[in-house]
């Protein structure tokens, strides 16, 4: 494990939709890639117009502001909601640091985090978390969009869509200082439909391909990475392949990154669409309530193994899709 050989993630162009200029032909060939990525690997990257470097910096610079405040001030975002409040200083994790906007895409709701932690406002803050958090939301439901469409299950489109909330997560990793690499996150993979990252120019991200080698994501300030997270794996009956990834620092320079995590929205049971079951695709996940998944994890309930939603609602535990063994840590967003 720990092998940083350079690769090629499924890199895809999403400016022509962006830019409401593509043809039928741009968007078959998006879908194909979409769903090759998706299937193969669970991510890829994503380029997208709009993504001056004056735009990026104003984002790395208001993230920079946020977590230069000081720990006591950073320490009153508290939420009752597991990892909605801050997190830092975790003797496991000690480079890394969190806040979380729910709903952040929702009018008001980044004013409201930004007012909490200056009184006398930041309106440079808000607006460029406001405008990264557009395009985070925007690539968030382009993306899930085609793969249903992909999936041939756009009937579901809508009630897929109207189920589903979000957060976003701003995180900081220390640069340790070092050449050799330590961990600024450990290995999880995401607990979520969709996760949508963007991240400065420090490198750290990796993510584990089927065949259990860490691969170091190339990423850049203009564009994003997607991931599948266990829910969409799982409403798919497997099909969506959700990865395993983790972030390693090297050097003295701080990593910015945002996340926009999609989830079911309380209340909604996830099921796997009739139509993906077949005697090929046997059903792997009997329906399930997302927040009472997590209780469970957080009770203790079930274990925090690489098979948790398998452990709470697995249908055939002999068919379960089986993942490569890792030091993981269970992650919930
Ligand atoms: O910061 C990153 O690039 C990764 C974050 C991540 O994987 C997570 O928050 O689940
Ligand atoms: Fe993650």
């Amino acid at each position: 494990m720990g092998s940083e050989t350079p690769f090629k993630l499924p890199l895809i162009d999403f400016s022509k939709i962006y830019m409401k200029e593509s043809t039928q032909e741009d968007w078959n060939s998006i879908k194909t890639q979409v769903h090759e990525a998706l299937c193969e690997y669970g991510f890829f990257r994503a380029d997208m117009a709009g993504m001056s470097p004056e735009f990026c910096s104003s984002v790395f610079n208001s993230l920079d502001q946020l977590f230069d405040l000081p720990l006591e001030t950073k320490m009153k975002s508290v939420s009752n909601k597991p990892f909605h409040g801050y997190i830092g200083h975790s003797p496991t994790m000690p480079l890394y640091e969190s806040m979380a906007i729910p709903d952040a895409q929702l009018s008001g709701q980044v004013e409201a985090f930004t007012n909490f932690f200056w009184a006398d406002g930041n309106p440079e803050f808000s607006k460029s978390i406001r405008l990264i958090c557009d395009k985070l939301y925007w690539l968030d439901r382009i993306t899930r969009k085609i793969i249903l469409e992909s999936l041939g299950m756009e009937k579901y489109s809508d009630d897929h869509m109207d189920n589903t909330k979000h957060l976003l997560r701003v995180a900081k990793y220390k640069g340790p200082d070092t050449h050799e690499p330590i961990t600024g996150l450990t290995s999880h993979i995401d607990k979520t439909t969709l996760s949508i990252l963007y991240q400065n120019k420090v490198q750290g991200l990796e993510l584990q391909t089927r065949s259990g080698e860490w691969i170091t994501v190339d990423q850049s300030p203009d564009s994003f990475t997607v991931f599948v997270g266990e829910v969409f794996h799982a409403w798919s009956n497997g099909r969506l392949h959700a990865p395993y990834h983790r972030v390693m620092m090297t050097g003295n320079e701080a990593r910015y990154s945002l996340g926009l995590f999609s989830v079911p929205k309380a209340g909604y049971i996830t099921r796997v669409p009739d139509e993906l079951v077949d005697q090929q695709h046997p059903l792997l996940f009997n329906p399930f309530d997302y927040d009472d998944f997590l209780n469970h994890l957080f009770t203790g309930k079930i274990g925090s193994n690489e098979d948790a939603l398998g452990a709470y609602c697995g249908a055939k535990q002999s068919e379960l899709t089986t993942y490569s063994k890792s030091d993981i840590n269970i992650k919930i967003r």
